[in-house]
């Protein structure tokens, strides 16, 4: 006999309660039926990842389950997304967790989310391009994209599936054809390009990587990645070799980990971390913060392609601004007139995939 009867029962009242329910829940969640957790309506953003089984799904649904503006997580993917959702789940944090697996739970999976976050498709192994990625992915973009317009239109869109120079274009037809197109609910994930010059320029510096910020702009793939380290924070004045090396470096950082990674796939865990860093970035313009500026390759009129990639204000209605480049450096300039080559053909190989399908 326990020695205190009454904390005994309570005990084993609390033990009951907490076990076999948890795990229903879990279970029931995946039929798209509402989670007992969610019937507080905690206030907060409803937000879904499309490929949430993936390798930068997985981490960046652990770290949006940690992000106290989420309300609501729901984890999509065609695999697995019932193991990740019930482990996600699990964390004592304020977000309620929904797992959908496969085509069938698309719609419910994106029914009245706030923000969707893209990072569904196939990464590069070494040897390939980005480009190279396009036919398994726009096709995986045009689908989710069809998604998007039928049930969540006003969401935002925070899209990371490669090659990102061809899969904005891709999902703006798909935004137009279905009637829901608005440049400021698009913005595609170049965050990771920030990240890595940010860190690549704080070694220079020898600084903590969070003290510095280097606006990248162009796109995102090779050449297109055009960092302005003239316009670095804290400024500083770089020798030529300096800029000819940390340019190169930060456009070849994804070849760098594809190369590392040796055929098991491209950057993940930073990428998760980037695109944790951009969604909290949208999340807190669409609260009202003012001045929330980041990169992103999103409709653009700073150049005279359709699609770039420059900092942006974030604000209530998503991209609220699209801020000038400012003054470039003589290696600037000539590295823009090469970007906007490759990212002219890129735009439109997106375009026509959709307008001639
Ligand atoms: N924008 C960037 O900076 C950046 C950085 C890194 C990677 N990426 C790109 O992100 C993508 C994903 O990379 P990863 O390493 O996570 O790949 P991964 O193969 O580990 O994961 C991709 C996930 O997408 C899922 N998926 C495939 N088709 C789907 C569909 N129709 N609907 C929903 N989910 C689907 C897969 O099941 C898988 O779980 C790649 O295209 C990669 O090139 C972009
Ligand atoms: O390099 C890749 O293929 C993935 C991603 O675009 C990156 O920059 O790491």
């Amino acid at each position: 006999m326990h020695p205190n009867p009454e904390a005994s029962q309570r005990l084993a009242k609390i033990s009951t309660h907490l076990r076999p329910p948890t795990l229903q829940m879990e279970h029931r969640s995946f039929l798209g039926q509402q989670n007992c957790r969610a019937k507080g309506g905690a206030p907060g953003f409803k937000v879904a990842i499309l490929g949430a089984a993936g390798g930068i799904g997985q981490p960046l649904s652990m770290l949006m389950k940690m992000n106290p503006l989420v309300s609501l997580l729901h984890l999509y993917d065609v695999v697995n997304s019932p193991g990740v959702t019930a482990d996600v789940s699990h964390m004592d944090t304020g977000a309620v967790v929904r797992g959908f697996l496969g085509q069938p739970q698309l719609e419910n999976a994106l029914t009245g989310m706030d923000l969707v976050i893209i990072p569904a498709g196939v990464p590069r192994k070494p040897g390939m391009t980005r480009d190279d990625l396009f036919k398994i992915n726009a096709g995986i973009v045009t689908t989710l994209c069809e998604g998007v317009a039928k049930c969540c239109p006003n969401a935002i869109v925070n899209l990371i599936s490669n090659p990102v120079n061809t899969t904005v274009p891709i999902a703006a037809e798909v935004f137009k054809k279905a009637g829901t197109y608005d440049p400021k609910r698009l913005l595609g994930v170049t965050t990771l390009d920030v990240v890595r010059a940010n860190t690549f320029v704080a070694e220079v510096l020898g600084i903590d990587p969070r003290e510095v910020n280097v606006p990248v702009v162009g796109g995102h793939a090779g050449i297109t990645i055009l960092p302005l380290l003239s316009q670095v924070k804290p400024s500083f004045s770089f020798t030529s070799e300096e800029i000819s090396r940390l340019t190169d470096r930060i456009q070849n950082g994804g070849t760098e980990v594809v190369e590392a990674k040796a055929g098991a796939g491209s950057a993940t865990l930073s990428m998760a971390f980037a695109a944790a860093k951009f969604a909290d970035a949208c999340m807190r313009g669409l609260s009202g913060d003012a001045g929330v500026i980041e990169c992103a390759f999103v409709a653009s009129e700073v150049t005279e392609l359709p699609f770039f990639a420059s900092k942006v204000r974030l604000g209530r209605s998503g991209l609220e601004e699209v801020c000038a480049l400012g003054p470039l450096s003589e290696y600037e300039r000539t590295g823009l007139e090469k970007a906007k080559k490759e990212l002219a053909a890129s735009i439109h190989k997106g375009v026509s995939f959709i307008r001639n399908s």
